[in-house]
């Protein structure tokens, strides 16, 4: 049992473990519009599956979701088509290569590594364009972060459309592959505009509440995810949620999480909450650096890691 007093100052000090690396990292500028963040903000919030809210830092903040909309893309999918369709166009395998890397699926794979990475979620979004609209892509994000805010950022969206040549180049061997067979642009730009859609850290922090209670809303009782999605999609986050250091992040947090070059850490621990964290300084990998050395200690601190046995429950 812990008190929220309790919480609240392992929060803070985390919050100060982070702030103290930022200056290491710095932040995404191949999207230009993206160079403008302040690379000095850091927010955390964290909702648990008993009802409470701890938060500090800039969690109001607005910034784009990025890499992190691959999680709500593939939920959609997988409850859309089924697993087994989509895991005949994408794999479940770490790739060990950059983000936006082409040259493991040109040379090693037939279909791309994981959902994770852009060529496994341009190929989510190829399958789902042929199903939904962007406004539906939308109005699914709102329903599992619970706010109707969420909108597409356009001044991010237009800078990444213009800067996108090599998510393009992705996009185009995957057609020569026969994985994509629709109209690549219409991928392309499905798959820019999820990514551009903003939210705050709190939105993050409640979709991985919707995950950490089993696709169940907290707030209704209503099932927006099955089981079986939130499992598998919170195995793949774990397994590739962090690009080539995906597995030294789960050895040392033990949390399934999923990062973005907007700043941005969505994380699911199974002691029942989520936990959203906004900073958009980021290490060499493209993951919010202060928040995978805050996670670290969090993780500790409330005994997070996955296979840690120790109970963990806010003192009412
Ligand atoms: N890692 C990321 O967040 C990358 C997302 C970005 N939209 C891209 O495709 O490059």
């Amino acid at each position: 049992m812990m008190k929220s007093e309790e919480v609240m100052r392992i929060l803070e000090n985390a919050i100060r473990i982070g702030k103290g690396v930022i200056r290491y990292g710095s932040v995404a500028s191949y999207i230009p519009e993206l160079a403008k963040a302040d690379k000095n903000k850091l927010g955390i919030c964290l909702y648990t599956i008993d009802g409470n809210q701890f938060e500090t830092g800039n969690t109001e903040d607005r910034f784009t979701i990025q890499s992190i909309s691959k999680v709500m893309a593939l939920c959609l999918a997988l409850e859309t088509f089924g697993a087994e369709f989509v895991f005949n166009y994408v794999g479940v395998e770490p790739s060990g290569e950059a983000f936006n890397s082409l040259v493991e699926l040109d040379n090693r794979s037939n279909r791309p590594f994981n959902p994770m990475i852009n060529s496994g979620a341009i190929t989510v979004a190829s399958l789902l364009v042929n199903h939904y609209s962007i406004e539906d892509m939308q109005k699914y994000m709102q329903d599992v972060c619970e706010d109707p805010e969420i909108a597409v950022d356009e001044a991010v969206f237009q800078s990444e459309m213009a800067t996108c040549a090599r998510n393009k180049a992705i996009a185009y061997l995957l057609k020569s592959k026969e994985i994509i067979d629709n109209d690549v642009e219409d991928s392309v730009t499905f798959y820019t505009k999820m990514c551009s859609m903003s939210v705050n850290a709190r939105d993050l922090a409640m979709f991985g509440l919707l995950l950490a209670n089993d696709g169940v809303q907290l707030s209704t009782g209503k099932r927006l995810i099955s089981s079986q999605t939130v499992r598998m999609v919170q195995t793949i986050m774990l397994t590739c949620g962090m690009y080539d250091g995906s597995g030294e992040f789960a050895l040392r947090t033990g949390i399934p999480t999923k990062s973005g070059v907007g700043g941005g850490l969505l994380s699911v621990s199974k002691k029942k909450m989520g936990i959203g964290i906004y900073g958009p300084s980021l290490d060499k990998k493209g993951n919010c650096i202060a928040g995978c050395e805050l996670l670290g200690y969090i993780s500790e601190a409330l005994h997070l890691h996955i296979f840690d046995t120790r109970e963990w429950k806010v003192e009412e």
